[in-house]
């Protein structure tokens, strides 16, 4: 029996990498100093891991930004738009960059490459493009590095690489005519090659990632996935192959994953604990299973007597030296040390564990697995005895109040035509109406004054007037530019998750449980440990503040009940659907206080809706019922004339585009740009009935778009979607940017608005003329 880790944190426990990252971006370290803080991070992973007794210490599941991206560079996928920076830069380094973040530098404004959400992860990659009879060469060393890098600390690491039909099918096709899966026989000579050299300096064991395993595959992908790991076993017949799969069974792709000519197969036990009987049975003999069983997605203390069942029942089924023990997938989902966490309630710290511990975690289920060190059990036992009794967790009144939720209550009073003339007559709002997603730029500076508050270096009250005083500058800069539906800023959020689990029973949450989210940035989720409800108001005191500022409308700013779950710690003794109900109605009480405190419009964001949606399209129609109920739990408990707002961004919607009008917001923001306004397509053929910001300007870059793409974006926009159901908008908040790029921007847009308005009445006018 084996012990395995299928990738660990790379960010350093206290942010090492992302500091590092954005000192050399702004460059205030070299290329040397980013460098050293990689060798140190990884150093210290390898050796923790070792010194734990783990078996086979993953290596290349470092990344300077994600691991797709690097898959990119290894074998020469590089568009070709990046070939210039290559040339100028002269430095592989600075090539990755530009492709993940874009390059405007010595003459060049090269756009960076497309990001979207990790299966259902709130982790964010960097997507692979393809063309047509592609060639792939060995470009980058990193995976050889890595390895050697592992091998001076004393290591013999197993090297992560994603395997080729995962890597593939994470692309997308920048041209029409072809399939990525036809590019397997051009990319196949470059892993071999990676093999080879991997071999000949010693490597035992490869792991390849391929989630898509759980995936619905078609015919293609299976025969796809046969040929490349036939091929492999030709080349390879002594190098020990692992494919992992995580994120939810194998389901109806077990006969294919268990045919495939590997050493190893990784199976996900905490998303899918009923797969394992299914896969013993028909697992072949030389097969050996890595059963995922320490939950490498959420942060709760392993159950050591359901984890020791399944793998005593692997055991008796094919053997100890048959069975690997591992968590359920990478550790990058997890934070990194719980003994970082000094401030925790002890009670609540005793049922968690980060990455750190679940190292350990499976360290001693071998031990256990072994019968030694039986009082680890006894003690592992009584914390999770702990947890199930608690009286923390519980509160009769919460689950009382979701039982008693009735249809009534997630229904708005009148429909939508109804609710567009009260409003109407209420908000007196022009055509084409201008607002912004939320957030303005998050500042090193406003977060400096929270910092400082936290480190009692401020008093409240001093933080609160400097939050005051650069709401109020965000609020007339606003009205300044002429914007027609104003928000607060969110200056005093730190997350638009952490803030609201901060202030909700049920919640805690860390000093230092950074996970990574996209490249540089990190998010803290909370745990959600317990029945939740809401003590006091959440936002109402910055957005009366607010609103008492100016005679436009301001948005008061909430983050919806779905969004808050996904991007939490989650329980897992109750199904997510309760947990999220209880969220709900917190949030519909938040809610009637912003309207009783004069907010006439308020958004509820939603972003991820979409990235919740199970990974097998069979379960999406109970998602997606829990889901849009809790948001219509949320959002239904005002009048008719009181608008409700939603935002969504990183969603294609054509599949759930029903669902999305279920959700009956009177008006919903989305991001749009970077698909050049082809994401409404799904709601002009749905004929969405209620209102739509398409996002007319991107916001991950610093890049500030021109008043003409904007104005010609809406006039897309209005090719598709009646005018007057038309807002402009950016495509999401803009706490990422700086504010002299955000003010330019933000001036172009109000002037692409008004030219739209004027090009609109003018047609109209002409029209009306004709007849
Ligand atoms: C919309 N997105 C979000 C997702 N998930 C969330 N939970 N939240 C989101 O907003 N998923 C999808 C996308 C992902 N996008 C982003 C965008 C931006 C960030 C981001 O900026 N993250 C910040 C951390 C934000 C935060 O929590 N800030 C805190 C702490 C700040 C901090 O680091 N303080 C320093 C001291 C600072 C000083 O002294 O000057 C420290 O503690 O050491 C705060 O503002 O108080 C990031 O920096 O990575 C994430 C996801
Ligand atoms: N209101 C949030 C939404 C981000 S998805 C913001 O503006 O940052
Ligand atoms: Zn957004």
């Amino acid at each position: 029996m084996q012990t395995h880790i299928l990738g660990y944190p790379r960010i350093g426990s206290n942010r090492e990498l992302k500091k590092a990252c954005e000192q050399y971006w702004s460059g205030k370290i070299t290329l040397q100093q980013l460098q050293t803080v990689s060798k140190n991070i990884t150093t210290q992973n390898w050796k923790l891991q070792k010194e734990a007794g783990i078996d086979l210490v993953p290596c290349n599941d470092f990344s300077f930004y994600d691991q797709v991206l690097d898959m990119s560079l290894v074998v020469g996928a590089i568009p070709k738009r990046y070939h210039e920076v290559a040339v100028k830069s002269n430095s592989e380094m600075d090539l990755y960059f530009a492709m993940a973040r874009g390059y405007q530098k010595d003459g060049l404004d090269i756009t960076a490459m497309e990001m979207t959400k990790w299966f259902d992860t709130n982790y964010h990659y960097i997507v692979p493009e393809f063309y047509k009879n592609q060639e792939f060469k060995l470009f980058s060393n990193k995976i050889i590095n890595e390895f050697e890098g592992a091998k001076q600390a004393g290591v013999k690491a197993k090297p992560v690489i994603i395997g080729l039909v995962s890597y593939l099918l994470l692309g997308k096709e920048k041209e029409e005519g072809f399939d990525k899966l036809d590019l397997a026989k051009n990319l196949l000579p470059v892993y071999i090659e990676i093999l080879k050299d991997l071999e000949a300096r010693g490597a035992e064991w490869i792991q390849f990632d391929e989630p898509f395993l759980v995936l619905d595959l078609n015919e293609k992908a299976k025969e796809t996935f046969q040929f490349v790991y036939k091929e492999l076993r030709k080349q390879f017949p002594h190098l020990k192959i692992l494919v992992a799969t995580y994120f939810d069974g194998l389901k109806d792709n077990l006969s294919l994953a268990v045919s495939l000519p590997v050493c190893a197969l990784h199976i996900d036990l905490v998303r899918n604990p009923e797969q394992l009987d299914e896969v013993l049975n028909a697992v072949p003999e030389n097969l050996s299973l890595s059963l995922g069983v320490v939950d490498g997605r959420n942060i709760w203390k392993n159950d050591f007597e359901t984890s020791l069942n399944f793998i005593k029942k692997a055991i008796d089924k094919i053997g100890t030296d048959s069975v690997l023990i591992a968590p359920s997938c990478s550790l990058l989902h997890s934070p990194c040390d719980l003994d970082l966490e000094t401030n925790l309630d002890s009670e609540i710290k005793n049922w968690l564990a980060f990455a750190k511990q679940k190292v350990d975690e499976v360290v001693m289920l071998k031990e256990l697995a072994n019968g030694n060190a039986i009082e680890k059990s006894e003690e592992n036992q009584k914390a999770i005895a702990s947890r199930k009794t608690s009286k923390l967790i519980h509160n009769e009144q919460v689950k009382q109040r979701v039982n008693s939720v009735t249809e009534k209550d997630a229904q708005r009073e009148n429909e939508f035509s109804i609710r567009k003339t009260k409003q109407q007559k209420v908000l007196n709002l022009p055509l084409f109406p201008t607002t912004t997603i939320g957030s303005f730029p998050q500042t090193t500076e406003v977060r400096s004054w929270r910092a400082k508050f936290k480190k009692g270096e401020l008093n409240a009250q001093q933080y609160d007037t400097l939050l005051k005083e650069e709401t109020e500058k965000t609020i007339r800069w606003q009205e300044e530019i002429g914007i027609d539906v104003l928000v607060h800023g969110e200056f005093e959020r730190n997350d638009m998750v952490e803030y609201f689990g901060e202030q909700l029973n049920g919640f805690v949450f860390t000093k230092n449980g950074w996970v990574q989210s996209y490249g540089s940035r990190c998010v803290k989720p909370p745990i959600i440990f317990g029945d939740v409800s809401r003590p006091n108001p959440m936002t109402v005191y910055w957005s009366k503040y607010a609103q008492s500022l100016t005679e436009k409308w301001v948005k008061g700013m909430l983050t919806g009940p779905v969004t808050i779950l996904q991007w939490s710690f989650v329980r897992n003794d109750q199904p997510r659907s309760e947990t999220c109900k209880q969220i709900a109605l917190a949030i519909r009480d938040e809610v009637s206080d912003l309207e009783n405190a004069g907010i006439k419009i308020i958004q509820i964001d939603e972003p991820a809706i979409r990235e919740g949606l199970p990974l097998r399209k069979v379960d999406w129609q109970n998602y997606l019922k829990w889901a849009v109920e809790s948001f219509r739990i949320a959002s239904t408990g005002v009048k008719d004339s009181t608008q409700i707002h939603t935002h969504m961004c990183y969603s294609e919607f054509n599949d759930i585009i029903q669902n999305i009008a279920d959700m009956d917001a009177d008006v919903i923001t989305i991001e749009c740009s970077r698909s050049q306004m082809e994401l409404l397509d799904a709601f002009a053929e749905f004929k969405y009935p209620n209102e739509i910001g398409p996002g007319v300007y991107e916001i991950h870059s610093p890049r500030v778009p021109s008043k003409e793409e904007m104005v010609e974006l809406l006039r897309k926009a209005e090719a598709v979607i009646p005018a007057n159901q038309i807002w402009v908008n950016p495509d999401c908040g803009l706490k990422t940017r700086h504010w002299d790029e955000t003010r330019k921007a933000l001036e172009a847009m109000v002037a692409a608005s008004k030219e739209a308005t004027i090009a609109y009445l003018q047609e109209e006018k002409a029209n009306n003329h004709w007849l």
